[in-house]
């Protein structure tokens, strides 16, 4: 059995964070384990994310825990505090860990402001030359990217070689929904070819865990022993199939349905 590592926060409605990346490991039949680093919960009647970093200590507790049993390949999420971002990068340093896929969380959907923005200049420069691949959406893109914004396919190419510039192995940057074009188009970049990745756009806005359920799939694809490019292509259309059978969960949210692939 592989095994995987998310270290990322929960999501305590279920469809993102530590729990999409649960679901989606089980139906790549990959075991996964969990290092919580920050909690995430809604307050009724408006669904306010209210998000509390969890002590630095115990996330290290928890990463211990993990990596005296070994892992096949570790994704990160939702990060909470620079503290946690430093620990992270000791600890794939430390231990070697070579299929990293790094999921830069800054904003939840439907949420307009940055989670917490002391924790982007840390993730550029300790998580990212530590990436196999990240997987930022267009407004974390031009976060790392330090661009004003991204429209154009010409610019997220921009976009993505300034990324690889900053030392991750490759990029796949998530046109999704927001970027205008007909269809829902990503853009792969490993150095050294652009791959453009075409799904139908679907029209829905069930899709809360879309970019956890993408990460995650390509996580669990790089253990058991895909190509980056694989990985990716494969967790494309994961995610897509989740969307397609997003639901919705109450007046505030749809989550993606993590199992839509295998079951639909
Ligand atoms: N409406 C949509 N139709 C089809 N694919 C989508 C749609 N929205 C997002 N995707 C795809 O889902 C994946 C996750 O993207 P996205 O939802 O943009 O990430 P995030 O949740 O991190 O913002 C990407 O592959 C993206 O292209
Ligand atoms: C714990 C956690 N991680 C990550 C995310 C980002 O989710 P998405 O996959 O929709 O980008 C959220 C959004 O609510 C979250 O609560
Ligand atoms: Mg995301």
């Amino acid at each position: 059995m592989k095994k995987t590592l998310t270290l990322a926060g929960s999501d305590s409605s279920g469809g993102a964070g530590i729990q999409a990346d649960l679901k989606t490991f089980q139906e790549h039949n990959v075991y996964g384990m969990t290092a919580i680093t920050s909690i995430v919960a809604m307050k009724p009647g408006t669904w306010a994310h209210d998000v509390t970093a969890i002590d630095v200590n115990i996330v290290e507790k928890q990463l211990d825990t993990i990596l005296s049993v070994g892992i096949d390949a570790m994704k990160t999420g939702m990060l909470g505090s620079v503290d946690i971002i430093e620990l992270g990068a000791k600890k794939i340093k430390e231990h070697g860990i070579d299929r990293v896929v790094i999921d830069p969380v800054m904003v939840c959907k439907g949420e307009n402001e940055v989670l917490q923005p002391e924790n982007t200049d840390a993730m550029r420069e300790l998580l990212l030359p530590l990436a196999t691949v990240t997987t930022p959406n267009l407004f974390e893109a031009s976060q790392l990217a330090q661009m004003d914004s991204i429209q154009t396919l010409d610019e997220m190419k921009e976009a993505a070689q300034k990324i690889v510039d900053l030392g991750a192995k490759s990029v796949v940057i998530k046109g999704g929904k927001a970027f205008m074009n007909k269809e829902a188009i990503d853009l792969f970049y490993d150095g050294q070819e652009f791959v453009v990745l075409e799904k139908e756009k679907l029209q829905t806005s069930y899709n809360h865990g879309a970019g956890c359920t993408f990460a995650a799939a390509i996580t669990s694809n790089l253990a058991n022993g895909d190509s980056v490019k694989e990985a990716v292509t494969k967790a494309k259309d994961f995610v897509h199939a989740a969307i397609k059978h997003g639901f919705k969960l109450n007046d505030f949210v749809g989550p993606v349905m993590h199992g839509a692939y295998n079951q639909k």
